[in-house]
């Protein structure tokens, strides 16, 4: 994931402050240098980087910690609440009817994003629609209408038009009934007349409430100038920015502050190719997850998610009855489901408090990697169970696991490789039952009252 370099030196850095109660210029000066060297590989202005720098070391140095906090806190919140600041805010989309026009360089990503912000707004319970514009690149109207179709949500194009701007238009009308229209347009290579005179042709006819511009990370911080140039060139000028390819590039974070300084807000982010792979930029969580300290806001949106796909919204289950009671292989069933709707495992782990770099290392990397195909058989195999075995699955002995491997057409081996699964995620949250009340916890919550997070109340099914 985006900027995965600078959270993990980050990280061991802050760890080393473990333990220590009161800090040293020394000790800031390696945090610093280690943030200077992350922020500068990943294209941050070196202007930007002094002043941060400069904010982190005289703040650890000046500020009292709170008492109670540790050096390693201190300086983690103070770091945090800098990239917070260095990274900028968000871009308001309030959740009702809205037209928002897309504009970018060519191979930016409008049209992936196009059918990516459809999909977010759908999961938000709006109807959209994407209204595909592009009549320069051929190939454009069969991958967007790919794409929306991928994304389950209305699609207008006219692949024998060569008039976005009247293609445009056809398109509101054709698409009334949806309440969030995304207007794709056409890219060039360059910010050049003719990119400019259509962009402007379609913005007189459909009058959007947003213009939102896609930048691709991979330019750094050249994303400030862009994204003011775009903003002079188009009349009504930018509303926010989306930044395409995070997944792809270690420069992100040199766009995404490049941004901050422009009068642009961020408003999506995409982390990959796939229709889902998009997230609505939160700066604090964004920069919590950088630190390893969880993205809960994330993280709930995604358990959301994967509940109502799975059909596991229902009363009979609460994923929160996993923080207290017993977990019983029919919570790990439901748990496989709802992972497997999730997306990529290593994702999802970063979003969780405190497994950024900690937890997780000391399981086996195979501790929570249920694959489709393992599933599966899992799957079988506990069609086999009996309902006792199923809430207690310690009680499987050999001759057990013998008569459900005959039973389920597979092998022991399969089996025990089951057990052994239950095992290791029970493990992991009996280490999850136990954080909340400690130095996490309470760091978290201390972050809350800044940063817009909660405790770990509504961690979900971990
Ligand atoms: N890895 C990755 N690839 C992306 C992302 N967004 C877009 N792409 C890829 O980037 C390429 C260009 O994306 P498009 O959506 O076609 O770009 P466009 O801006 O519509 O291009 P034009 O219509 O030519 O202006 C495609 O191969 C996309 O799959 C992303 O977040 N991550």
């Amino acid at each position: 994931m985006v900027l995965d370099d600078l959270g993990e030196s980050l990280r061991g850095t802050l760890d080393s402050l473990r333990g220590k109660s009161r800090i040293d210029e020394e000790d800031v000066d390696e945090v610093v240098t280690e943030i200077q060297r992350s922020l500068l590989q990943a294209d941050v202005d070196v202007g930007l980087v002094q002043d941060l720098s400069e904010a982190i070391r005289s703040r650890s140095l000046d500020e009292e910690p709170p008492a109670g906090t540790s050096a390693r806190d201190h300086v983690l919140r103070i770091v945090y609440e800098e990239l917070v600041d260095l990274v900028g805010d968000s871009m308001e989309l309030p959740l009702e009817e809205r037209t928002i026009v897309l504009a970018g360089l060519q191979g930016s990503g409008k049209t992936t994003t196009a059918a990516k912000m459809a999909w977010w707004f759908s999961t938000k319970g709006l109807r959209p629609a994407v209204i595909q514009t592009d009549t320069f690149r051929p190939g454009a109207y069969d991958q967007a209408e790919q794409m929306a179709e991928r994304a389950e949500v209305d699609f207008y194009g006219d692949p024998d038009g060569d008039d976005p701007v009247q293609i445009a238009r056809d398109g509101l009308e054709a698409t009334a009934d949806a309440e969030v229209q995304i207007v794709d347009t056409a890219g060039r290579h360059a910010l050049e007349d003719d990119l400019i005179e259509e962009l402007e042709a379609i913005d007189r006819a459909v009058d959007p409430d947003d213009t939102i511009l896609v930048l691709d990370a991979a330019i750094g911080q050249a994303a400030s100038d862009q994204a003011e140039e775009f903003d002079r060139a188009v009349a009504d000028g930018v509303d926010g920015v989306t930044i395409t390819k995070l997944d792809g590039t270690a420069k992100g974070g040199g766009a995404l502050a490049a941004v901050d300084q422009t009068d642009a807000e961020i408003a999506f982010l995409g982390t990959g190719e796939g229709v889902k792979d998009v997230e609505r930029f939160e700066p604090s969580g964004f920069v919590s997850r950088l630190l390893g300290m969880g993205d809960l806001e994330q993280l709930a949106e995604r358990v959301e998610r994967a509940m109502v796909e799975t059909g596991e919204d229902d009363e009979e289950w609460d994923p929160e009855d996993l923080m207290e009671g017993e977990f019983t292989l029919k919570d790990m069933r439901k748990q496989m489901e709802a992972m497997n709707q999730m997306g990529p495992l290593d994702q999802v782990m970063d979003m969780i408090p405190g497994l950024g770099g900690g937890i997780m290392d000391q399981l086996p990397d195979d501790a929570m990697d249920v694959t489709e195909d393992r599933m599966r058989s899992f799957e079988v195999i506990m069609d086999s169970m009996t309902e006792d075995e199923l809430e207690h699955p310690q009680s499987v002995g050999a001759e057990r696991v013998e008569r459900i491997a005959r039973g389920s057409g597979t092998d022991p081996e399969t089996v025990r490789e089951l057990l052994q699964q239950h095992q290791m995620m029970d493990r992991t949250l009996d280490q999850f039952q136990g954080m909340g009340d400690g130095d996490l916890g309470r760091m978290m919550d201390q972050l809350g009252e800044g940063g817009g997070m909660g405790g770990m109340g509504g961690m979900g099914p971990f």
